[in-house]
């Protein structure tokens, strides 16, 4: 039940108000001043309301205190002006004495929906070393992406995490694994798309000696691999149809069948899934199976791009500052003013992958304290990617959009000229790594975009590591 405080020195005002919240089931505390509210530590409540003004301390006095939790200000018309003032100071809103109660309750309501809403708290996620870390960010968009996480980690259903390139849909499915309790059984993850088509049945289903030519032994498949834990297909768009006919079998019997056998096999496995592609359309052209789809749609969990999370950029970019000086041994290097103006204007086509290589480069590059534009290395002004409008269910495999004759910049450069001028010019003398990062884009998308724009990495090209 949400609990409430209320604050008023008028005990006639007080009570009708703790009625009235307590008919629509919020649990009410009464106090007749700060001073008394202080007692109960307005901290531990949902929302605060108070009198502006009361014996001692005006009502305003506890914005602060009752910090992060909201306070309403109650007031009379008499004194509207001093009702903005403590909107200034942080109240979350007003309401005009006398008042209506309906219009009281659904005030309430609102601001409750909103705090709660607000109290996503990042999750920690473990890496592989085992060292654990927040995710980062803390604009609207992630804090419900972290009460989603919050809430449907522990349900044991299937989730579909839909984003851009570099949002950070694999941190999103370590944090429901970890969360979930599945958390001591292995969580598998899969790229789909980094495996060539003719191989992934077998690597994900397993198959019997002898299936197919060059099967000499029979092998394991990565859905059995994760029995008893989680399975992470990353890029489920591009699963063939074949294996998408599989894994529904998977997801509605629990049931798996090796290539080439006759014996199924049960297994206990929570599917993720992430994809930047719109799965209902490609469902409608009849690239991805309807059913599938409804199964997978379980519960969603959308990213935010990073140009949509603006206020973040910055907050981040200090944090992943630190790490990389951290990890180079140079302390205390600090962006430029320019520099964070870069940062805040560009509009990260690759994400918080993007920004996170922007900051490693600009530390290996700085010569002072002081990293500059042009140890960040970001495109200039005039030939920089344009943002691409879509939501994540729309977006493109990256913000180098896939229909970008349409995102033109000003100089009349389309995503996919500059995407093709660069790799064109670059990869004589840059890996796939390095163009890859260059671009702020994943080393799939990279080969994806090779393919569809047919610049097929040369076979004499530099060699990734
Ligand atoms: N909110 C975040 N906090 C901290 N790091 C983040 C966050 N989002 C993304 N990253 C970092 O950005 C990089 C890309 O994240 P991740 O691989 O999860 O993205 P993705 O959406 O799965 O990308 P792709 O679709 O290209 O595989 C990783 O290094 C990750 O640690």
């Amino acid at each position: 039940m949400q609990k409430i405080l209320i604050v008023e020195d008028e005990a006639i005002i007080r009570s009708a108000l703790k009625r009235l919240l307590e008919r629509h089931d919020y649990a009410v505390s009464e106090a007749g001043s700060v001073e008394d509210a202080a007692v109960l530590d307005p901290q531990r409540f949902d929302l605060v309301i108070s009198d502006l003004r009361l014996p001692g301390e005006a009502g305003t006095a506890l914005i602060e205190r009752a910090a992060p939790v909201p306070v309403l200000i109650m007031t009379s018309y008499a004194s509207m002006r001093s009702a903005i003032e403590s909107l200034k100071q942080g109240a979350v809103d007003y309401i005009a004495k006398p008042f209506d109660h309906a219009e009281l309750v659904e005030t309430v309501a609102r601001l409750l929906h909103q705090q709660s809403m607000r109290q996503g708290e990042p999750p920690d996620i473990t890496d592989a070393g085992g060292s654990s870390q927040p995710m980062i960010g803390d604009c609207d968009a992630m804090q419900q992406v972290y009460t989603r996480i919050r809430k449907t980690a522990p349900a044991d259903v299937t989730v579909l995490i839909q984003g851009e390139s570099g949002t950070g849909k694999e941190l999103v499915a370590r944090a429901l694994h970890q969360q979930s309790k599945r958390a001591g059984a292995p969580l598998i993850s899969v790229n789909c798309a980094a495996i060539p088509e003719t191989l992934i049945e077998s690597e994900l289903f397993g198959h019997e000696k002898g299936a197919f030519t060059g099967a000499s032994a029979s092998r394991t498949g990565l859905v059995e691999a994760a029995d008893g834990g989680t399975l992470f297909l990353d890029e489920i768009g591009e699963l063939p149809l074949d294996a998408q006919a599989r894994l529904l079998r998977v997801l509605q019997e629990g049931e798996i069948r090796k290539i080439g056998s006759v014996e199924t096999r049960h297994v206990d496995v929570r599917l993720i899934a992430a994809t930047h592609r719109d799965l209902g359309a490609l469902s409608k052209s009849g690239e991805f199976r309807l059913d599938l789809y409804y199964r997978l749609n379980v519960m969603q969990i959308d990213l935010p791009a990073l140009r949509e999370r603006e206020d973040d950029v910055l907050a981040i970019a200090d944090i992943l500052l630190d790490k990389a000086c951290k990890r180079h041994k140079r302390e205390g290097l600090r962006l430029s003013r320019a520099a964070r103006q870069d940062l805040h204007d560009y509009p990260w086509p690759g994400n918080v992958r993007e920004l996170e290589n922007a900051l490693e480069r600009s530390v290996i590059l700085a010569e002072g304290h002081l990293i500059h534009p042009d140890d960040l290395g970001l495109a200039p002004a005039a030939t920089r990617p344009q943002p691409v409008p879509a939501t994540p269910a729309q977006a493109p495999d990256d913000a180098l959009a896939e229909d970008t004759h349409a995102d033109e910049t000003a100089e009349g450069v389309s995503l996919e000229d500059y995407f093709q001028h660069f790799v064109l010019e670059h990869q004589d003398h840059m890996s796939e790594t390095e163009l890859a990062q260059k671009l702020g884009i994943s080393r799939k998308n990279l080969w994806e975009r090779r393919q569809r724009l047919g610049i097929p990495r040369k076979k004499n090209a530099r060699r990734t590591p």
